[in-house]
């Protein structure tokens, strides 16, 4: 990708969350096998990528050289620590980019009227010049060049599914009830959502969870795995759980992206994973997005929230469907854990 060329006629906005926002090549549709002299920067054709700039609020920019430091952060933790929980195939730490000024602003002014106002309350960041330059996981991903059949992406957000049954956690409806699905309660009141979701995430895991600012390396993955169970009273040993907690949190908040495309019998490879639909065979590519480190600061939030949560969870939905909390078994309605015997 020639940063100097660069033409926010080029780019289209694809998506943003509550951190980032992402843009993808016009031409990614109809593109042709690529050469390799066309790769250059960030190994890549610029239309099999995808740039993501971060957000901030109004007036609360970071400096360049914080862009900087924090974009450097996300790809070093994809990269040593993300990467070796998920596997090598499904986490694209991507690279840094740095862009021309011009080009960033004319791109914010172009993508401006595509973005849905409730995201608005955040502003693509303009000033640093630095983004991400990622792989198209809306693509498949067996090879570098983009597929001549039509690609159906789906992409999934399975959010946190446990119960937990430490004797620390106190609240017996946290035994009962997962903490995702109370939470859609108070989404429901806080204006978020119409409704509650039917999902649960309980329906996709079946049980326990996944158990440090940088250096995000191999020793501290090492390090994260080597910790004992045993609280052994030390600072190191303490600092390594929070850090810990984060990762956790981290991944529960990720998405997956899943990208099929129809493939011929002849075209099947041993590079090439294949699923049967029906009558149809489909090659895919799966990976996993959005795993941004959760700042320090998330902690007392967190620690907030999950009070609000469980309170107005006992307030407003268990109080009103008691006495006999028949809510736990009514279908599709909050998840309980049930269990039985086998
Ligand atoms: O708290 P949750 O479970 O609602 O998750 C938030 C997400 O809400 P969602 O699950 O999509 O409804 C929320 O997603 P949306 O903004 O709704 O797309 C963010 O991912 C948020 O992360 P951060 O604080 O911006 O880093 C997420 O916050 P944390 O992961 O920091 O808690
Ligand atoms: N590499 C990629 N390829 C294709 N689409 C992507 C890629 N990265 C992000 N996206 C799209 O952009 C959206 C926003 O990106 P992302 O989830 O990273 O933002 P975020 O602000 O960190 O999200 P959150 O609100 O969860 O914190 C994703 O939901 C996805 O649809």
């Amino acid at each position: 990708m020639e940063v100097e060329k660069m033409d926010e006629n080029e780019w289209k906005y694809h998506g943003e969350g509550n951190q980032s926002l992402v843009v993808s090549h016009c031409q990614d549709d109809y593109v042709e096998v690529l050469q390799d002299k066309d790769f250059s920067q960030c190994g890549f054709d610029s239309r099999c990528v995808v740039l993501r700039f971060l957000k901030s609020p109004p007036n609360q920019n970071m400096t360049s050289e914080e862009i900087l430091h924090h974009l450097q952060n996300i790809v070093d933790f994809g990269k040593h620590v993300m990467k070796q929980f998920f596997g090598e195939n499904y986490v694209h730490h991507g690279e840094i980019i740095q862009l021309p000024l011009d080009f960033v602003r004319q791109l914010c002014l172009k993508i401006q009227p595509e973005r849905p106002e409730s995201r608005c309350d955040k502003d693509m960041d303009t000033l640093s010049g630095y983004a991400m330059c990622l792989p198209n996981l809306t693509r498949l991903q067996t090879y570098r060049f983009v597929e001549p059949r039509p690609i159906l992406c789906i992409e999934i957000k399975p959010k946190c599914g446990f119960i937990p049954f430490s004797s620390h956690v106190s609240q017996e409806v946290k035994h009962k009830v997962c903490r995702y699905c109370m939470h859609q309660h108070l989404k429901v009141a806080n204006g978020k959502w119409k409704r509650p979701s039917k999902y649960c995430p309980l329906d996709l895991f079946s049980g326990s969870t996944l158990q440090i600012d940088g250096p995000y390396n191999e020793a501290f993955y090492e390090k994260l795995l080597d910790l004992s169970t045993e609280d052994d009273g030390t600072i190191a040993f303490a600092l390594t759980k929070v850090q810990q907690y984060r990762i956790a949190m981290t991944a529960k908040d990720c998405s997956i992206m899943i990208a099929l495309s129809p493939c011929l019998q002849d075209e099947c490879s041993e590079q090439r994973p294949v699923v049967l639909a029906s009558k149809t065979r489909l090659t895919f590519s799966v990976s996993v997005l959005d795993l941004d480190l959760k700042p320090y600061e998330s902690i007392p939030h967190q620690h907030k929230l999950d009070g609000k949560i469980v309170n107005y969870y006992l307030k407003n939905v268990q109080a009103k469907d008691d006495p006999v909390m028949s809510s736990l078994f009514k279908e599709n309605e909050d998840c309980t854990l049930v269990l039985h015997k086998v």
